[in-house]
């Protein structure tokens, strides 16, 4: 037994020579290239997604952007046009395809036509979407059915019709930007809960059925980013939220999170966390002390409803401290 130096501690220690080791090797593997590739970005108009456009535009990537206002995607593109007029690499102009991803429909003409501008995609970026604020007891089934049509449904539909052509090429990446809120669920957020953990969910699957064909696919689950997300939310009766929460307003830097799903896309990344402490913190509990969890989420939901029902984004000391993170 001696010779052999078992016990627990020298099986955690080779457990995690071998990880180790792993990720040095996952390391040495040349990154994936982004210029001149076929980047599709859908909710590339505002937030995370137009960051998204600027950081693969600036890295060379050929854009096709996506969103349901022609007028927005172009101030986009102008944005785009003027930044390269005065940088030195070279980049190439995007192209835009307007379409609303909850109408089925129109999705699959929007592939099609994605497919007629280049002859092919090599990274897909499924960042649009929408949150929810609402309490169930008090929310239509039809805003329930709204958040998943564009948060889930959309982009299954987007990747769907895309994929057969990534699989004839034996190339392509699917990123899909989900949330924290894709691995925990907090109260007052269910439609968007739901809808990200079922994205998170699918796009695992994913994964594991398309690795034979060499295709590649992200999901990216950050926390809290400084955007227009809550102010565009739905709330209960569908109408818009209109609020910058606290939360949102003390999020990250959009232009960082961009840069995690630039690397994301060069590391060949296929699962990322950008969590804070206490979202960490969060995660562990839900999987390690489940029932501790939802103690703390019961708390939250009681004090979130108020600041909910005034539309305030003052949130209550006891929502500070159970996450208003
Ligand atoms: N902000 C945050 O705190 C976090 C955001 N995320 C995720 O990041 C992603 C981007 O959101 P963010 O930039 O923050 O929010 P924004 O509200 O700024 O952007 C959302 C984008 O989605 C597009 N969009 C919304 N609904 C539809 C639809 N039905 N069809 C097509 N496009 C649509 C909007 O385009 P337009 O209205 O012009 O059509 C807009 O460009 C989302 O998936 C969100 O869940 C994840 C974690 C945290
Ligand atoms: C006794 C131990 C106490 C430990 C307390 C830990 C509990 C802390 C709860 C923290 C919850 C974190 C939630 C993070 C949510 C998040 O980052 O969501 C990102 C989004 O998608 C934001 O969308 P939204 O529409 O909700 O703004």
């Amino acid at each position: 037994e001696r010779v052999m130096g078992g016990g627990p501690l020298s099986l955690v220690l080779g457990g995690l020579g071998v990880l180790l080791l792993f990720r040095m090797v996952r390391r040495l593997r040349p990154g994936a290239r982004v210029r001149d590739s076929v980047v599709v970005i859908t909710g590339a108009s505002s937030g995370l997604g137009r960051e998204c456009a600027r950081v693969f535009h600036a890295a060379g990537a050929r854009l096709v952007l996506c969103g349901r206002h022609a007028g927005r995607l172009q101030e986009t593109v102008e944005e785009l046009n003027e930044a390269a007029g005065r940088g030195h690499t070279q980049t190439h102009p995007p192209s835009t395809v307007t379409f609303d991803l909850s109408e089925a429909g129109a999705v699959e003409r929007a592939a099609e036509e994605i497919l007629r501008l280049h002859g092919n995609v090599d990274v897909l970026i499924n960042n649009a979407g929408i949150s929810y604020r609402g309490n169930i007891l008090e929310t239509d089934l039809s805003v329930q059915r709204a958040v998943m049509d564009t948060n889930y449904f959309g982009p299954v539909a987007l990747t769907q019709a895309l994929l057969p052509s990534m699989v004839r090429r034996r190339s392509g990446h699917v990123v899909v930007i989900s949330s924290i809120q894709g691995r925990i669920a907090i109260p007052h957020r269910s439609a968007y809960a739901a809808s990200k953990h079922a994205t998170q969910a699918y796009f695992d699957c994913l994964r594991a059925e398309v690795e034979r064909y060499g295709l590649e696919v992200s999901v990216v689950s950050p926390g809290y980013i400084r955007t227009n997300l809550s102010r565009n939310a739905l709330t209960g009766d569908g109408s818009q939220y209109g609020v910058l929460d606290r939360t949102t307003a003390m999020g990250r830097d959009p232009a960082d999170v961009a840069r995690a799903v630039l690397e994301a896309v060069r590391r060949r990344s296929k699962d990322v966390l950008l969590a804070g402490l206490l979202a960490t913190v969060a995660l562990y509990l839900r999987t390690l002390c489940p029932a501790l969890f939802f103690k703390v989420m019961a708390m939250r939901a009681r004090s979130t409803l108020v600041c909910l029902m005034s539309r305030s984004n003052v949130h209550a000391p006891l929502t500070v401290f159970c996450g208003a993170v």
